[in-house]
């Protein structure tokens, strides 16, 4: 949970300098680091002690299949939103039981392959979704297990791109529609209750929204109760916070211990869906500073990492640390803009930030083991950057920089 740091130019916690790794695969790069990672997700599941429980990483805030494979080796769940992320997670050796599915959208493709791989749950976001699971399930023969995600209509505090349990939202299903959806789900022939799930936002650093939806969707599970319709898991998403800058989210023991006060003494297994608070702060974007230009306003250090590789700063104006890996004690320190070579002006990584700089030097932008490579993109005909993750005193390519012929791979001359 805690920024980001670098030792000696070494991620911490890791043996190799990333100038070398600089070296080998060329800028810009992501690094992960295996042990933070591990460390983070084991956080998470040693917090929820002896509760049952099943901790499903969602795979959308990093999906490199050697990250889903660390994450599979210890036993994670996997929080899932498209046939592109369940066919990563079965080839990363994810175990079709402990995946949840999530999302508005699914298709009935989707839904099928899902039902012949056998996975855990379905978190069901429309009354009009649940119809098409039970005729998809129908036309297999099987029975599809579901889980609501309701909307708990609740202020989650965070930017509003990524807030996502207000009323508002295209999320979930309307908390006070619940019932008379869940009652549909109960006579569904092909369909079998067993959870509900709500998720209100990402980034969130104060636990009281969490707490408010919980209390709300409990006393849900108690009216379902009463009518019958027994709930046996209550998945509470994703969402935890990370300290980009000076935040400070809360640690998972404490996010642990408002979930099992609220469960009482309710039996039900607690699933959760924790994305960027397992990879966020374990991963670097390293870049390369190309030229360093005085504009008549505003100096500018350009990089050779873009928009296109880290969306973050250009979509939300987000904040991401960007520190020298060698730091130069006696240079001059500046305030530099640090920006892409992409042709738009949103295309920064970082403003005003103040750092001795040289051409040449190789730059850090932390936090970005979330939602970084995940959302890159080829705009400007650039190749995605590698991902490299350390181990130790070794490091691995786990992903190439996609070679250029690759981007137009599958396009057609006219004749
Ligand atoms: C349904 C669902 N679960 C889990 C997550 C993971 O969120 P986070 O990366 O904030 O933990 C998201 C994204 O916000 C989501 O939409
Ligand atoms: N992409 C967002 C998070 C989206 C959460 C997805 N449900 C970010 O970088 O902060």
């Amino acid at each position: 949970m805690q920024a980001f740091s670098l030792q000696d130019g070494r991620l911490c916690a890791e043996a190799v300098p990333l100038d070398r790794i600089a070296e080998q695969v060329g800028t810009p790069a992501y690094v992960y680091s295996r042990a933070a990672i591990e460390a983070a997700w084991r956080g998470f599941d040693e917090a929820l002690g002896e509760h049952p429980h099943l901790v499903c990483y969602a795979v959308k805030a990093n999906s490199n299949l050697a990250v889903l494979q660390l994450l599979a080796r210890l036993g994670s769940g996997f929080d899932i939103v498209s046939g592109g992320e369940l066919e990563r997670v079965l080839a990363a050796g994810g175990e079709p039981q402990k995946i949840v599915f999530s999302g508005v959208g699914k298709t009935a493709g989707e839904m099928r392959r899902a039902l012949e791989v056998g996975i855990r749950c379905f978190n069901v976001e429309s009354a009009a979704e649940l119809t098409r699971l039970n005729d998809v399930a129908g036309e297999l023969g099987v029975t599809a297990p579901v889980s609501l995600r309701v909307n708990p209509d609740v202020d989650a505090g965070t930017h509003p791109y990524i807030s996502t349990g207000l009323r508002e939202n295209k999320f979930g299903i309307d908390i006070r529609e619940a019932e008379a959806v869940y009652r549909q789900a109960a006579e569904a022939p092909h369909l079998s209750v067993d959870g509900v799930d709500f998720h209100i936002g990402s980034q969130l650093t104060d636990l009281s929204p969490i707490a408010d939806a919980l209390a709300r969707v409990l006393e849900l599970v108690d009216r379902l109760a009463e009518q019958g319709i027994t709930i046996r898991h209550l998945d509470v998403g994703g969402g935890l916070g990370i300290r980009y800058q000076d935040e400070t989210p809360p640690a998972p023991e404490d996010y642990a211990r408002v979930l099992l006060d609220g469960l009482a003494d309710r039996d039900l297994t607690l699933f959760m869906e924790p994305g960027r608070a397992v990879v966020g702060n374990a991963g670097v974007l390293i870049t390369r500073v190309e030229y360093l230009k005085d504009g008549p306003e505003q100096r500018f250090a350009i990089v050779d990492a873009a928009m296109n590789d880290l969306l973050r700063p250009a979509l939300y104006d987000a904040w991401q640390a960007i520190t020298p890996v060698r730091p130069r004690p006696d240079g001059e320190a500046l305030a530099w803009d640090i920006v892409g070579p992409v042709c738009e002006t949103g295309d920064f990584l970082g403003k005003q930030r103040t750092l001795a700089l040289a051409e040449g030097d190789l730059l850090a932008v932390h936090s970005a083991g979330a939602y970084g490579f995940v959302m890159a993109s080829n705009y400007n005909t650039r190749p995605r950057p590698p991902e490299v993750l350390v181990d130790g005193d070794q490091f691995h390519v786990v992903r190439a920089r996609e070679p250029l012929a690759e981007l137009w791979r599958g396009e057609q001359l006219l004749d």
